[in-house]
């Protein structure tokens, strides 16, 4: 049996304006996610986390280069083929929680299936609300729950079309360390438990530390990776890199 990754890019090139105002945001990224594998990304201001989150997430085309999601190649996917993917092969999770103000928690976390078209089902949201420490919450809109709870009725809704990819946007910049600690343990969790592969964007070392790998993007160039990452670790590598985009920029 060939396992793909859950997610590959490969040359991705992502260049805004041309002539001598070119920004080159991705200057040619090789990367593969495995599946069941937790990656954090970090680097500098502007080294091109978010560009690389959107063109994985088709919502940036690249100027060059591949994206793969479970082995297809989605890179010249049309729009509605794009809308698709992100509906039914890509889980999302942002800093701000995104959830609809006029849904409950359980009505948000089914809504992904309803968009795929899915039936819905209310045994695996159910489920889902569970795992995630929420069953009591159910019915509550988003404004009844705090933000940690808010931002666990997220992961719980990226998860339950079973993507190949959760995707995360610095999921706990928004939140307090204990609060922060729940939902990162909850993203472990679903690696360690449901083979999630997960892909998480984040400046805070504590929160790469909850990763097994960490990638770090300097200049739109992957210009190290970390195995096994401590906070301390992370952080001291961190400095190291923004010393060296200073020296570069001055
Ligand atoms: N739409 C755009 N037009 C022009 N330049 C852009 C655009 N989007 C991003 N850039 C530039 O591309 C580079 C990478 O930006 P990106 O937002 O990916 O960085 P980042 O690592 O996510 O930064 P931050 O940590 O500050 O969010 C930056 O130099 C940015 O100014």
């Amino acid at each position: 049996m060939t396992t793909h990754p859950a997610l590959e890019v490969t040359g991705l090139t992502r260049t805004y304006g041309d002539g001598p105002n070119a920004v080159h945001a991705l200057a040619g990224v090789d990367l593969a996610f495995a599946p069941g594998s937790f990656t954090a990304v970090m680097g500098p201001s502007g080294s091109g986390k978010s560009t690389f989150l959107n063109c994985a997430a088709g919502l940036e085309r690249p100027s060059a280069g591949r994206v793969l999601v479970d082995g297809r190649d989605v890179t010249e996917d049309d729009e509605d083929a794009r809308t698709r993917l992100r509906r039914e092969r890509l889980g999302f999770v942002f800093q701000g929680f995104h959830l609809l103000p006029y849904l409950t928690a359980e009505q948000n976390v089914g809504l992904p299936l309803r968009l795929a078209g899915r039936r819905s089902d209310r045994a695996r949201v159910r489920g889902l609300l569970e795992r995630v420490g929420l069953a009591d919450r159910a019915h509550h809109l988003p404004t009844a729950l705090s933000g940690g709870q808010q931002q666990r009725v997220a992961i719980a809704r990226a998860l339950v079309t079973e993507p190949a990819v959760l995707l995360a946007d610095e999921p706990t910049g928004a939140l307090d360390t204990i609060t922060a600690h729940e939902v990162l343990a909850l993203l472990r969790d679903s690696v360690d438990t449901l083979g999630q592969t997960v892909v998480m964007v984040t400046h805070d070392p504590v929160a790469a530390a909850y990763a097994d790998t960490v990638v770090f993007l300097v200049d739109g160039r992957v210009a190290g990776r970390m195995d096994g990452p401590t906070a301390d670790a992370v952080a001291g590598q961190l400095a190291h890199l923004d010393q060296l985009t200073r020296v570069v920029a001055s």
